[in-house]
C-alpha cells in the first residue's frame, strides 16, 4: 500500500490555540480510516485544511504525491477528494434524479482538465454519471422522488451521492450516521463499506459512536488537543492507556 494523502508537520493556530499541532497523517490508498477524538481535539481543523477551507500556519499536505496547500477548495475536489458533510446542499424542491443530474453536470464541467472537448455538452456521459451515482447509494428507485419527501437516512444517502459525483478517489466524511435511526445507521454503514471496496474509495471518517467507528475502520487515528496521540488497527487502539485517559469521564472504549 501506498499513501494517498500524507500531511506533513501540519499546524494551524487560532490566535494563541494550536488546533493542529505538528500532525503528520498518512492515508494509506484503499484504506478506511477514522478519526477520533473528545470534543474540541481538533477533528474538523483538520479536515477544514485538507478541504483547503483553512489556510494552515505551518506545513504541508500531499495528494497523490502532489501538495495542495496552494489550491483552491473546489481545485482540490477536482483533484479528487470529496467530501461528504452534514451541510452539504441539497435542492429540496427538486427530483432525487435532477439533484443527481446537477452534481454530475457540474463535475463533468470539472472533468475539462481530462478532455475538455469530447466532455463538452455530453449528456449521455452527464446521465451515466447519474445513474451509476443513484446505483452506488441506492436510490435508482427513488429517482422520481422530490428530495424533500425522502426520509433522513436517504437525504443523507444522497448527500454522499451527490459528493460520488466528482468521482474522489479519497472521501471525506463528518458524522455519516448523525441523526439516523438505528435501522439507517446500519444501511450507512454498510453503504460505506459497499463503497470503499466497488469503489475502491480510501475513506477518512470523523465519527463520534465507538461501536461504528470500531467496527468499520482499517485505521484509527486518535487526535487530542490538536496532536495525534495513537494510530493503529481497532484492536491496537482500543488498549491504548493514552487514548483511555484522553476520553477518560468522556466515552467508554
Ligand atoms: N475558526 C475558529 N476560530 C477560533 N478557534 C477555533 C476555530 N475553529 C476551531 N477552533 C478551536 O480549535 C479547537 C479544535 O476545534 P475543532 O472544531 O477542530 O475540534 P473537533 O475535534 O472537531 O471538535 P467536535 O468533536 O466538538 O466537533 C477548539 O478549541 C475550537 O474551539
Amino acid at each position: 500500500m501506498s499513501a494517498i494523502l500524507e500531511t506533513d508537520g501540519l499546524v494551524k493556530e487560532f490566535g494563541g490555540l494550536t488546533a493542529t499541532d505538528h500532525v503528520n497523517l498518512s492515508i494509506e490508498q484503499g484504506e478506511l480510516l477514522s478519526l477520533i477524538g473528545p470534543n474540541g481535539a481538533g477533528k474538523s481543523t483538520l479536515i477544514n485544511l485538507i478541504t483547503r477551507m483553512l489556510e494552515e500556519t505551518e506545513g504541508d499536505i500531499r495528494f497523490e504525491g502532489e501538495s495542495i496547500v496552494d489550491l483552491e477548495p473546489h481545485e482540490v475536489v477536482q483533484r479528487g477528494i470529496g467530501k461528504s458533510f452534514q451541510t452539504a446542499s441539497i435542492f429540496p424542491d427538486l427530483s432525487v434524479e435532477e439533484n443527481a443530474n446537477i452534481a454530475s453536470l457540474g463535475a463533468e464541467h470539472g472533468s475539462f482538465r481530462f478532455n475538455f472537448l469530447t466532455h463538452r455538452n455530453s449528456y449521455p456521459e452527464v446521465e451515466k454519471r447519474t445513474l451509476s451515482m443513484l446505483d452506488a447509494v441506492g436510490l435508482r428507485d427513488q429517482r422520481d422522488v422530490r428530495a424533500a419527501d425522502l426520509p433522513y437516512g436517504d437525504k443523507r444517502r444522497l448527500e454522499i451521492g451527490i459528493a460520488l459525483a466528482s468521482e474522489p478517489s479519497l472521501l471525506l466524511m463528518d458524522e455519516p450516521t448523525a441523526g439516523m435511526s438505528p435501522e439507517e445507521t446500519q444501511a450507512t454503514v454498510q453503504l460505506i463499506k459497499d463503497l470503499q471496496e466497488d469503489l475502491d474509495l480510501t475513506i477518512l471518517l470523523v465519527e463520534h459512536d465507538m461501536e461504528i467507528v470500531f467496527s468499520i475502520s482499517d485505521r484509527i487515528a486518535v487526535l487530542n488537543r490538536g496532536s495525534i496521540i495513537a494510530e493503529g488497527p481497532p484492536a491496537e487502539v482500543q488498549g491504548d492507556p493514552s487514548v483511555q485517559e484522553a476520553y477518560l469521564g468522556g466515552v467508554e472504549l
